[in-house]
């Protein structure tokens, strides 16, 4: 009987003609990776944790919604007819005799996906090569999902098949009859002569959006390496990634899997489940995966070692050894669940350096390698996320070219500003305390003193929002926080409690909402936005997908007034139907609209003053209406939360609660501030407005003239150069021929003296690629005339080479 892996492998080099065992057991080139496969984990080095009273370990774990019973799969291998006639069939009995784990079928399965149903007990997922004939892919994933496969697994690492050179010194041929069961057409003999005459070499990241179109299912990635390309992925809608060098057979000279992990686990975030597959051949190698960051393993080659083995019972015997194995170390390492398999059981061989150290030495910054030296991979990974990084981008260009007009930041114009303004809002709520009985010590204990973290002015606040808004709350529904940030921010962390939640935006999207749900590793499903903004029907359709991927739609963002970035407004008729959908779908709506009483005319009712069943939560904002500088935005979260002994709170209650361990308590003062201007206007902050509204709406309307003056029908046409024309807020986007991102925003400020925003920042899942977002809310007229006449000219210039 075989007691590890290794000896299912003897078993099968006996028994298999030596052909077939090169083809399966071989790699690309000097199989240099292949090798790295394995070494990596004879690299590493357990540390157990003594005396955790672990008792017997529970190998059982949760992923995509499902329960397996080990962190295990088997990985998508073709052919298993090569080692056993009854090939993936008895791959699938085989393996659930042992465990319910998930078996990825190859698109070179040698049986059928229906043959292959019947026999399975136990998840099946289809390994997806997309041929150049895309029809042929589909068919594929039609009939696998009619037969109740649960997941698509996409190979990225194989526009075509690597050098294998033992195959090519063997002139490898598969044995006569072998053919994958489910395509149709021959050439399949020689199988990498077959790959580059069917494969589509062309792939892009827009294979994901096709796979998309094509089923509901699931969708993971595999072969990816590298950090940013994990992220893509995930930007892509990719629901899972498996790092993967696909058993050393494709580039050889790529590293190790495990090698690579980290990486990848930090980039994601725990975003996604991440598999890892190569070179996994001992339960102790799972432990090793799962602590540097993988959620589970897929097992490639042993599988068809215990199927040559010994048919299905051989590959109920790999799996047998594998749990038992890795019930053994987790139990000696004190393990308990695999939820307790975290980083602290690992640490690199002392021979073994660090990439990082080896990159820092070499480029002589070793002082900076001692005890407090932090790797970047080691912190969240929010940080080296693309969306952060953007808008230091966009600083660092405003601040290098001062003299450069700047249509970039969403900042209110600073005319409107008086310092003496600030003393007299704080005089005017240090009176209307006073004259509402409170004593001296209690007004200056308000001032200086903590204060509660709900807020101090809940009441002014919702007085306003009855006044001007016709928003009938109690002030115990409203949480004031330390900007509108603050409140998205909480309002994000209380509703988003498992990895299956998902919080849907409208795309283009507010970056401040993205950063927060990366900060707290939230999952976001971008909505297109049409011409009316959110469209109902797009979000049913996300809804709908997402459910069906098991995952639980938690809440959907807009900004339905102006938005930023787009400018767009919703019109009622759109907002009564989202305000039905949200009821239909059980959802809520996050509403956050800082641009209503800052913009001219009358508005159209927001969202919350449509709201009769309570599903809107309100993000309010006084960056606009009185000055930023305060900080102060609130939520009106009067959602009832019951608790297991039938007591109710409010939402806004959890708020508070989680604000106190985040900013304890918005600055008094800058309420005070804030209270005196509300009550300067008695709440009526449209009214505190009307000079600034009509300020903006000039200065949109303006920009619009200048557009139109520096495009005339004839320039616009042949420049294909087109805009939109917003009835307020601060914001327009501008169609242009070329790629408008960070280099060409670079040649903007330097060549031509105006800087813009790339719309690409703001959409969540890609998009947007050639839009530019102009704020017009803070430049005087001479500047925006001066700006767009410059624009024009880059515009002109850049259009040269994309329009011919
Ligand atoms: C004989 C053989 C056939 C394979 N066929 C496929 C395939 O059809 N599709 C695929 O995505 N990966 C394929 N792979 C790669 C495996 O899915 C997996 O990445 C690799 O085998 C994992 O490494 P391991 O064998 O060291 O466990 C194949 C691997 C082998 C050894």
């Amino acid at each position: 009987m075989e007691l590890s892996l290794g000896e299912f492998a003897l078993r099968a080099q006996e028994r298999l003609d030596p052909a077939v065992w090169d083809f399966i057991e071989g790699g690309a080139g000097e199989e240099r990776t292949l090798a790295a496969n394995t070494a990596a984990f004879d690299r590493v080095l357990l540390r157990p944790s003594v005396l955790t009273g672990a008792g017997s370990p529970q190998t059982a774990t949760r992923i995509l919604g499902r329960t397996w019973d080990a962190p295990l799969a088997v990985a998508p291998v073709a052919y298993h007819t090569l080692a056993d006639p009854l090939g993936e069939q008895a791959t699938v009995r085989g393996t659930a005799a042992a465990a319910k784990v998930p078996v990825v079928i190859s698109t070179f399965a040698g049986r059928t996906f229906e043959d292959i149903a019947a026999e399975a007990t136990t998840p099946l997922w289809l390994q997806v090569y997309c041929m150049r004939d895309h029809s042929v892919t589909r068919g594929l994933i039609e009939r696998a999902e009619n037969a109740g496969f649960e997941a698509l697994v996409l190979t990225v690492d194989a526009p075509r098949l690597g050098r294998r050179l033992r195959d090519l010194r063997n002139d490898f041929r598969l044995p006569p009859g072998m053919v994958p069961a489910n395509l149709a057409g021959d050439g399949f003999a020689a199988p990498a002569a077959h790959s580059r005459a069917e494969f589509d070499p062309d792939l892009d990241w827009s294979v994901l959006d096709w796979l998309r179109s094509v089923s509901t299912l699931p969708i993971l990635i595999k072969g990816v390496l590298t950090g940013p390309d994990a992220v893509r992925g995930a930007e892509a809608g990719a629901d899972g990634i498996v790092v993967s060098n696909h058993g050393g057979r494709q580039l050889d000279g790529v590293p190790a899997t495990l090698d690579v992990l980290p990486e990848v686990a930090a980039a994601i975030g725990g975003r996604l489940p991440v598999l890892l597959d190569g070179g996994v051949r001992r339960g102790r190698d799972v432990l090793a995966a799962l602590a540097l960051g993988a959620d589970a393993v897929l097992i490639g080659r042993p599988v068809l070692h215990g199927l040559a083995a010994d048919g299905a019972e051989g590959v109920t015997g790999v799996f047998s050894v594998l749990l038992e194995e890795l019930t053994d170390a987790m139990s000696l390492a004190g393990l308990k669940t695999v939820a307790d398999i975290g980083p602290d059981l690992v640490r690199p061989a002392p021979h073994t350096p660090r990439p990082d150290t080896v990159t820092a030495a070499a480029h002589g910054h070793t002082e900076t390698g001692g005890g407090a030296a932090l790797r970047i991979a080691d912190l969240h990974p929010s940080v080296a996320d693309p969306v952060m990084d953007t808008m230091n981008f966009l600083n660092e260009v405003t601040l290098r070219y001062p003299e450069a007009v700047s249509f970039a930041p969403g900042r209110p114009y600073a005319g409107f500003f008086e310092t003496d303004q600030v003393m007299g809002h704080l005089r005017r709520y240090m009176d209307h305390l006073t004259e509402q009985g409170r004593s001296q010590a209690q007004v200056r204990d308000a001032l200086f003193q903590y204060g509660p973290s709900a807020g101090l002015i809940r009441e002014l606040i919702a007085h306003s929002l009855r006044v001007d808004e016709d928003i009938d709350v109690p002030p115990e529904s409203i949480v004031v926080t330390v900007g509108c940030q603050e409140a998205m921010f909480l309002t994000l962390r209380a509703l988003m409690s498992g990895p299956d939640d998902v919080l849907l935006v409208s795309s283009p999207c507010y970056v401040g909402i993205t950063g927060a749900a990366r900060l707290l590793d939230v999952r976001l499903t971008a909505v297109e936005e049409g011409e009316n903004g959110l469209s109902c029907d797009a979000l049913e359709a996300a809804v709908t997908a997402e459910r069906a991927r098991g995952r639980r739609p938690r809440a959907v963002y807009l900004v339905p007034d102006h938005s930023n970035p787009s400018g767009v407004t919703m019109p009622l008729e759109a907002r009564l139907a989202l305000m039905d959908l949200a009821e239909r779908l059980d959802i809520l709506v996050l509403e956050d609209s800082p641009y209503r009483h800052v913009s001219p005319g009358t508005q159209v009712a927001s969202l919350k003053s449509l709201d009769r069943t309570r599903r809107v939560i309100h993000l309010g904002s006084y960056a606009k209406t009185v000055f930023p500088g305060a900080r102060i935005g609130f939520a009106v979260a009067d959602q009832p939360v019951l608790a297991p002994d039938g007591s109710t709170t409010l939402l806004a209650d959890q708020l508070a609660k989680i604000k106190s361990m985040v900013t304890v308590n918005t600055s008094p003062l800058s309420q005070a501030v804030v209270a005196g201007a509300l009550l300067e206007c008695d709440g009526r902050v449209s009214e505190l407005n009307t000079l600034t509204a009509a300020h903006y709406g000039e200065a949109m309307r303006f920009t619009l003239e200048c557009l139109a003056r520096e495009f005339p029908a004839e320039r616009r046409s042949r420049l294909q150069v087109s805009w939109n024309e917003p009835s307020g807020g601060f914001f327009l986007t501008l169609q242009v021929p070329f790629r408008a991102d960070n280099a060409a925003l670079a040649r903007s400020a330097q060549d031509f003296g105006v800087i813009w925003t790339p719309m690409a920042y703001f959409y969540p899942q890609g998009g947007g690629g050639h839009t530019i977002r102009l704020s017009t809310s803070y430049l005087t007229h001479t500047d925006i005339e001066k700006g767009i006449a410059r624009l024009a000219e880059f515009i002109e210039f850049e259009s040269a080479d994309a329009v011919r």
